[in-house]
């Protein structure tokens, strides 16, 4: 079976000045359906850029990006607009969250937005909130709601898309330990039980042992993962 993600021989360059900056540098990755994947690293190392382009938001400048065994980087921006929506569930630090809407509306708008019937999301979206923790709190607003909370509704939102990639930038960023931990936790199971491939991007290594292995970057190259002991 093809991995969930599949990045191989990945360069991406920016100009920088008369020259250029390679972002990432020949970096191979794959990430398998039911793994959850911490991505390390000291700022400017690559990290945002290597989420980047695994969510296909930006195109590499060589090298492959593959998507259940999918090349983003031979289709049109419009085919890769579709896998991303298809495939790939993104959850940011910040959760973006629209304000007048409950916790469990921003879940039914996502599904909405992608042209899904209420009734056949209103179910999901229930049973998410569940899923997350906050079958009591659907009814609130953003403001009404701990920044545990809101990161658990971001999560459940990326999760009404049945994405088959988790992609996720320092979750923990704007939390303290006890949510911190909480999170990333939450994060591992939904792993599991929705069989998706996770890549997080963090900053806080405390909770990198409890994902499955670990990859690190410095100046633009990844280290090969390395499993977490038992
Ligand atoms: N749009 C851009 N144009 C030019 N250079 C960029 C751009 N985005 C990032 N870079 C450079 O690419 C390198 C990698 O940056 P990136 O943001 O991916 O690192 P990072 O590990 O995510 O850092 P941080 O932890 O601070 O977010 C850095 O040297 C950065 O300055």
């Amino acid at each position: 079976m093809n991995p969930a993600l599949n990045l191989i021989d990945t360069t991406l360059e920016y100009r920088d000045g008369d020259g250029t900056l390679k972002a990432l540098d020949r970096v191979n990755l794959s990430v398998k359906s039911g793994e959850i994947l911490s991505l390390t690293g000291p700022s400017g190392s690559g990290k945002s850029s290597l989420l980047a382009v695994a969510a296909t938001l930006i195109r590499p400048t060589s090298g492959l990006v593959l998507l259940d065994g999918i090349d983003a980087t031979a289709l049109s921006a419009q085919e890769t607009a579709a896998l991303r929506r298809e495939h790939i569930g993104i959850i940011f630090q910040q959760p973006n969250l629209l304000p007048s809407l409950t916790a469990l509306e921003q879940l039914q708008i996502a599904a909405h937005l992608r042209g899904e019937s209420p009734k056949k999301s209103g179910t999901r979206a229930q049973d998410l909130m569940e899923l997350v923790g906050l079958a009591g709190a659907a009814g609130r607003r953003p403001h009404e709601l701990s920044g545990g909370q809101r990161q658990r509704v971001n999560i459940a939102r990326a999760l009404m898309g049945q994405p088959k990639l988790l992609l996720v930038d320092e979750p923990t960023a704007a939390l303290d330990h006890e949510r911190s931990a909480a999170v990333v936790e939450l994060l591992v199971r939904v792993t599991r039980e929705f069989n998706v491939a996770t890549l997080m991007v963090t900053h806080d290594t405390e909770y990198v042992p409890l994902t499955d292995a670990e990859a690190s970057m410095r100046d633009g190259q990844l280290t090969a993962p390395q499993a977490m002991a038992a």
